[in-house]
């Protein structure tokens, strides 16, 4: 009967008479079976390692460029005998070269890979000499591990393991913190000013090259790479700058952290595994000691923080920040110098490209929407915020894109939104602790919240990153007094007029209530990192434009309706229209009228945008607090161009005198 443990109807099995008793009913298999058929479910072939270390030892294969040893056996290598080098060898010979303290004139001893890795490591191949034991110090005894050009997934599991703050977040990406600095610290720019440099560069007011000397610049670069070579380990980024093959530039990134290597792993161009085996020398390097600061008592020093520049010997050492933008942005400076010694124009600027190969550039400030405007779905991004314009057209300097994050929303902004994923480093951010969701609007650690991801992750991003001539100019200034149309079209004269002037008003405070605009007028839109004076780029784009006849446009992503606090901010999706207008040509047949003071031309309609927002007046309810507003932005502007009234842009007295006449007239 049912439960009493008798049922063999079909032989599986039987209880004991022992089930009788009570006690567990002993399980007979089916009649017939052999042993070897017990278990059915693990019957996996043969294992190849016989012990625990052996099986982790099979887990990962070895891979170019990023794994220690290329040729088997991982012995260590000795000195170097009569056998050339193999590219493992060079490229530590390199970096030690790169490290050489320059007092002691020697370079630290390296090894490759992670000290903690059981794996086994080559070391630079070292000359035993014999010194004087006065000249013996711990580091010159120790040995350094090299990480080279690590892959993401590598730098994650460093920056998890020995970074404090690092976070895997809910859609992959690495969430990391980069310390007291929340943003640049222009004050703690330093140029060496040498004899070269002197006469070449920009000095003075106005002007951000604040000048160093090279004894200085060399106490913060031993300094730096002191630092560097007491760590048991630092990571080294080789990797390129500028798509246009003719002109590109190889850099290494010497820094403490794998947040470092992964952003700028992120934000240079990537060199293939056959790029890096060739990669030899670098044309610039950078020491980055992050968190340690330089000594106020330096000649030159005004705080802990130092960023340094020597162009003469292709160097820049960061001491006393560890935000990851002062690289990205050091290096732009240097292509600044450069790119125009080979008459390239260097740009601070967005670039894409629509279907029917037409470039656009995207001038503005920080904040007013290059990366946002210039990552458009229906067309194809070249890069967002730095490029070069050459004879033969455009070309991105960077491999990356590094987007503000604040109120990031999937809805407005799908394509960056979808970007922060595994690989993306996001800097500052806030999280819950749990789901490890990014919450975009907390500005608890900064308002400067960033993301920094290849720019592949966008998807209609053009690869490479180079493109034609542009025919579209589009400068953007966030105006948060309210003035300024959402959009007006730009004569040659007017177009270097702004792009010297280079305005934008963000709001001052992020605290409660109502804050006045500051205006802000930084030449080029970018003076923070030019090198020349702003007005050899002024000619250079006038020249260029003209050549090309491209088309200036001036574009107001701030405020319409009243100033920051009785007005609100123009919506993305009207700029966007805005734009989508200037790219599709339709603006340039439309109908205009002309502005009072500034004398822009205002078109009458744009496709999308309501009209009564396209005269600012109208958007205004008080006319008289308007035209007070309009004033003293004209005032400001005119303030701000002084400086320049008694230089000559190119060779042209006659475009200077128009430049000039086009400002604000009142
Ligand atoms: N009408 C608008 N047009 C453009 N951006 C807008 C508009 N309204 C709000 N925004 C927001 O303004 C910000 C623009 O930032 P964006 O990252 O594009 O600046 P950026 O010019 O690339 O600056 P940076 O050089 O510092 O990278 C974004 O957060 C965007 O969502
Ligand atoms: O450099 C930064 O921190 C961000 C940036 O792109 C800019 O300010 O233009
Ligand atoms: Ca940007
Ligand atoms: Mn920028």
């Amino acid at each position: 009967m049912a439960g009493n443990g008798n049922e063999n109807a079909d032989g599986d099995f039987s209880f004991s008479a022992a089930a009788a008793r009570d006690a567990l009913p002993r399980i007979t298999t089916e009649k017939g079976a052999k042993s070897a058929d017990v278990c059915h479910d693990d019957t996996a072939p043969r294992v190849n390692f016989q012990t625990i270390d052996e099986l982790h030892s099979l887990q990962k294969k070895r891979s170019a460029p990023t794994t220690p040893l290329k040729e088997g056996g991982g012995v260590v290598m000795g000195t170097s005998g009569p056998t050339t080098p193999s590219s493992g060898e060079t490229m530590l010979q390199s970096v030690s070269a790169s490290l050489a303290s320059l007092t002691r004139e020697t370079g630290p001893k390296l090894i490759r890979g992670d000290p903690t890795s059981a794996a086994k490591v080559a070391h630079v191949p070292h000359t035993p000499t014999s010194v004087p034991a006065a000249d013996v110090s711990d580091s010159g005894l120790k040995f350094t591990h090299i990480l080279h050009n690590l892959s993401p997934a590598e730098l994650y599991e460093q920056a998890i393991k020995y970074e404090k703050g690092s976070f895997v977040t809910s859609t992959g990406a690495l969430a990391t913190l980069s310390g007291a600095k929340t943003g640049r610290s222009p004050k703690d720019k330093r140029v060496v000013k040498d004899e070269t440099t002197a006469s070449e560069l920009w000095w003075g007011k106005g002007s951000p090259n604040i000048e160093m000397d090279e004894q200085t610049f060399l106490v913060n670069r031993e300094r730096a790479v002191d630092y560097l070579n007491s760590l048991d380990k630092v990571f080294v980024n080789d990797q390129y700058l500028n798509w246009d093959p003719e002109n590109r530039i190889k850099v290494r990134i010497v820094s403490a952290r794998a947040y470092h290597s992964l952003f700028m792993h992120n934000m240079c161009i990537r060199p293939t595994p056959e790029e890096l085996e060739n990669f030899g020398t670098p044309d610039f390097t950078i020491y980055n000691a992050g968190k340690f600061p330089c000594n106020r008592y330096t000649h030159y020093m005004t705080s802990s923080t130092s960023v340094d520049i020597n162009l003469g010997r292709r160097e820049m050492v960061i001491l006393g920040t560890q935000y990851a933008g002062e690289m990205k942005k050091g290096l732009f400076g240097v292509m600044h110098y450069l790119m125009p010694k080979r008459k390239i124009l260097s740009l601070h600027s967005g670039c894409n490209m629509g279907k029917e190969g037409d470039v656009a550039l995207f001038f503005g400030l920080s904040g007013t929407g290059k990366t946002t405007l210039s990552t458009d779905h229906n067309r194809y991004l070249i890069g967002d915020d730095e490029h070069c314009w050459s004879d033969a057209g455009v070309s991105n300097i960077e491999g990356g894109c590094y987007a503000k994050c604040i109120d990031l929303s999937r809805e407005k902004e799908p394509d960056i939104w979808n970007a922060i994923k595994f690989g993306t480093v996001l800097e500052n951010v806030v999280f819950d602790e749990h789901t490890r969701e990014v919450d975009y609007n907390d500005k608890s650690v900064t308002e400067n919240t960033r993301a920094a991801y290849p720019i592949e992750y966008i998807p209609n991003s053009k690869i490479p990153c180079v493109g034609p001539h542009p025919k579209n100019v589009i400068l953007l200034a966030c105006d948060a007094f309210g003035v300024l149309p959402p959009i007006s079209k730009l004569d040659l004269a007017q177009t270097m007029y702004h792009f010297i002037s280079g305005y934008t008003a963000l709001v001052a405070g992020t605290e409660e209530g109502v804050k006045e605009p500051r205006a802000t007028f930084s030449a080029c839109f970018g003076a923070a990192f030019i090198m020349l004076h702003p007005t050899k780029y002024a000619a250079m784009l006038a020249e260029k434009m003209q050549a090309q006849g491209a088309t200036g446009w001036l574009v107001n992503t701030g405020w319409s309706g009243g100033s920051y606090g009785a007005g609100s901010r123009i919506k993305l999706a009207y700029t966007r229209k805005i734009i989508d207008a200037i790219h599709s040509g339709s603006l340039l047949n439309a109908t205009y009228h002309k502005t009072e003071i500034f004398g822009l031309e205002i078109p009458n309609e744009v496709e999308g945008v309501p009209s009564e927002i396209l005269e600012p007046m109208n958007a205004w309810e008080d006319k008289e607090a308007y035209k007070d507003t309009l004033l003293k932005l004209a005032g400001l502007f005119r303030n701000n161009f002084e400086t320049f009234t008694s230089h000559k842009i190119g060779d042209d007295g006659k475009l200077t005198e128009e430049i000039l006449a086009a400002g604000p007239n009142f």
